[in-house]
């Protein structure tokens, strides 16, 4: 069972608190993901699961064991877990067979049982063909696959992997995306990954948790996260959004700039920010929800990104082409949104970074 509970858990290191009050708990072979800008806490926390950091209170479980609370700390070589950093850290004079065997070598497995583990998670990472060279004869991808191997090959509960495909060129990292997916289903691992990269988090996790200066902002699957964002941040860290200053009352959202408004029954009233996702808003030819007039248009292939004046505020557009096509820059247009957020305007000075 690699159940994780999470309880009340709070950091900080001298008297600055980089985590607090983190309550969560991780199903058995769930994918969850840490997700939060640079210094939000989550290597941190994942330090705190894999016992390399002690919590400054609450407590930590891994299946029944309670690993991590004020009477108890299980140390790290205990907790029968795996892990991967953004850096290899493979060991650059071991061939890859001999850095995959290392920790079954420390467990003082015979040698017949090492090899037969060794060349059985090196399928698995498609590495058999290249167990007798060493990482330097190995591209990026191929090196962060064999500490994967490393990481794996002790048969874990639990696997950590902290950034483990930042170092990696933009296609490696699309491709060993869905590797690591493929090998957590495979394996039915329960796997605990941080990132700050949200495509990341999207594509590969059963749930994302954000986290922003230390405190979780939202857990959810990643559609949830998506279309139904907690709050301001998690609209704005997660994907592309359009924010507009509005009054919400009377059943409406009234656009402070331009007076364009939509029919709003939500619970949030008062001085507010609209959040519509470019994607969200479509050109139709009549009866749409905002005049506007299109100040520019980039073709992209398979969408078109556009700039749309509505009188006061400018909005982002990704369009289809087909929906698309028979406009240009300085053409009137009319616009449906099919989706929009309404949140309590935090007074974010900085509403418009999507246009740029
Ligand atoms: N050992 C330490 N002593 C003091 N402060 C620390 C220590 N480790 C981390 N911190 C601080 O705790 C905060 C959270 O750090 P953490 O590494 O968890 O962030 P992160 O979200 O993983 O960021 P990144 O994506 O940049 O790695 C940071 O402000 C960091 O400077």
């Amino acid at each position: 069972m690699s159940r994780i509970v999470i309880k009340d858990v709070k950091k900080a290191f001298d008297d600055v608190v980089v985590l607090n009050d983190f309550n969560a708990v991780f199903e058995d072979g769930e994918f969850i993901t840490l997700l939060g800008p640079s210094g939000c806490g989550k290597t941190t926390m994942l330090r705190m699961i894999a016992g390399f950091e002690k919590p400054t209170k609450g407590e930590i479980y891994i299946g029944e064991t309670e690993v991590s609370s004020s009477k108890t700390f299980v140390p790290p070589e205990k907790r029968d877990i795996g892990m991967v950093f953004q850096s290899y850290a493979v060991w650059p004079h071991m061939t890859v067979f001999d850095n995959v065997a290392y920790p079954l070598k420390m467990k003082k497995m015979d040698r017949a049982s090492i090899k037969e583990d060794v060349e059985s998670v090196l399928e698995i990472v498609h590495l058999s063909q290249y167990s007798e060279r060493v990482p330097s004869q190995l591209s990026g991808g191929q090196q962060q696959r064999v500490a994967l191997a490393r990481a794996l090959v002790a048969k874990p509960q639990l696997l950590l992997l902290d950034e483990p495909l930042s170092n990696l060129d933009a296609k490696l990292r699309d491709s060993m995306r869905f590797e690591i997916k493929e090998i957590q289903k495979k394996l039915k691992i329960t796997v605990v990954y941080v990132t700050h990269d949200q495509m990341e988090a999207m594509t590969m996790s059963d749930r994302v948790i954000v986290i922003n200066h230390g405190d979780i902002q939202q857990i959810g699957a990643p559609p949830e996260i998506y279309r139904y964002p907690a709050n301001q941040f998690v609209a704005d860290f997660v994907g592309k959004i359009n924010f507009i200053r509005a009054k919400s009352e009377n059943g409406q959202v009234t656009f402070k700039d331009s007076k364009q408004s939509l029919d709003y029954s939500g619970p949030v009233t008062g001085d507010v920010v609209v959040g519509i996702r470019p994607e969200n808003l479509r050109f139709i030819s009549r009866n749409g929800d905002f005049l506007g007039t299109i100040v520019s248009k980039f073709y992209l292939g398979d969408v078109n990104d556009c700039r749309v004046d509505i009188g006061g505020e400018q909005l982002r557009v990704i369009a289809e082409p087909k929906s698309f096509d028979t406009y240009n820059e300085g053409d009137k247009i009319q616009l449906r949104v099919d989706e929009f957020s309404v949140f309590p305007d935090s007074g974010d000075k900085d509403l418009t970074k999507i246009l740029t």
